[in-house]
């Protein structure tokens, strides 16, 4: 049998008496979108710590593309195909937007795709263009709307050609019409292709979102937190009509 792109068994982790992460079990195919929901403080920005090494899991296994990648370096971790953005995040404020993108060209996955300094600032364009962002390439990212902020993130995790792109909240700060440009921007990335010197490999994604609406649109299959405990993973239509997620999340005006 063909083992999952990405196979998360018995992942548990505690902060002081707090568990974060209990317990957890999925597996995802290399052709999905999934959204991670919960309310807040139910374990979801923790769980991605833990798969892309931030965090390292108190027990439990996380295997990508069949390999466990629970004790690497999150540097060896993005080398091997996983790229993430974070709910708060924090650019490199004083150099220019496009410095920041460079930054990942040179990640050794990038640089084994044959890009040497000299291209690196052509593709670094072209992640920044395909963000949406090229005409600000030169400014300070102390610069940037959060909006913009939010776009330069997914140009620097877009430019490691990730298999795996893990994304906290991307829709976070956006104004309705940004929200739609970032949706429609994720689709279009997830479908892959070529975008100038840069190549999609048409990411599998973990999606963090609390604007259920517009996840809802894009995502194949949901998974449900709560309390650090998946309480329901399946379809939007069967998330929606779960009478636990209701009363868990959606029923408190979640999205
Ligand atoms: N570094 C840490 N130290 C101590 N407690 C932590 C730490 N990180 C997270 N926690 C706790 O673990 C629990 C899960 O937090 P986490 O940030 O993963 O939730 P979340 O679902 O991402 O929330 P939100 O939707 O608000 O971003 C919370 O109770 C939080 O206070």
């Amino acid at each position: 049998m063909a083992q999952p792109f990405l196979e998360v068994s018995g992942l548990h982790k505690d902060f002081g008496g707090v568990t974060a992460t209990n317990e957890v079990s999925f597996d995802m195919s290399r052709d999905e979108i999934v959204g991670l929901i919960g309310p807040n403080g139910a374990g979801k920005t923790t769980l991605v710590r833990l798969i892309t090494g931030i965090l390292r899991p108190d027990r439990g296994s996380i295997r990508f593309k069949g390999k466990n990648i629970v004790g690497k370096k999150t540097w060896d971790i993005v080398n091997q195909g996983i790229a993430c953005t974070f709910q708060n995040m924090r650019p490199f404020r004083r150099l220019p937007i496009i410095a920041n993108v460079m930054v990942s060209c040179l990640s050794p996955r990038a640089m084994k795709r044959g890009e040497w300094v000299k291209k690196v600032e052509a593709k670094a364009m072209d992640a920044l263009e395909f963000a949406g962002i090229s005409d600000m390439a030169l400014e300070k990212a102390s610069t940037l709307s959060q909006g913009d902020l939010k776009r330069l993130e997914v140009a620097r995790a877009v430019a490691t050609e990730p298999e795996l792109l893990l994304l906290d909240e991307p829709f976070g700060g956006l104004s309705p019409a940004e929200t739609d440009l970032m949706a429609k921007s994720i689709a279009r990335l997830h479908k892959g292709g070529r975008f100038g010197r840069l190549h999609s490999e048409g990411p599998a994604m973990i999606i963090i979102e609390h604007k259920l609406a517009q996840l809802m649109k894009i995502v194949d299959r949901i998974i449900v937190v709560n309390f650090g405990t998946i309480i329901a993973d399946g379809t939007p239509e069967q998330i929606v009509a779960n009478p636990e997620v209701v009363q868990a999340y959606l029923g408190e005006g979640g999205g």
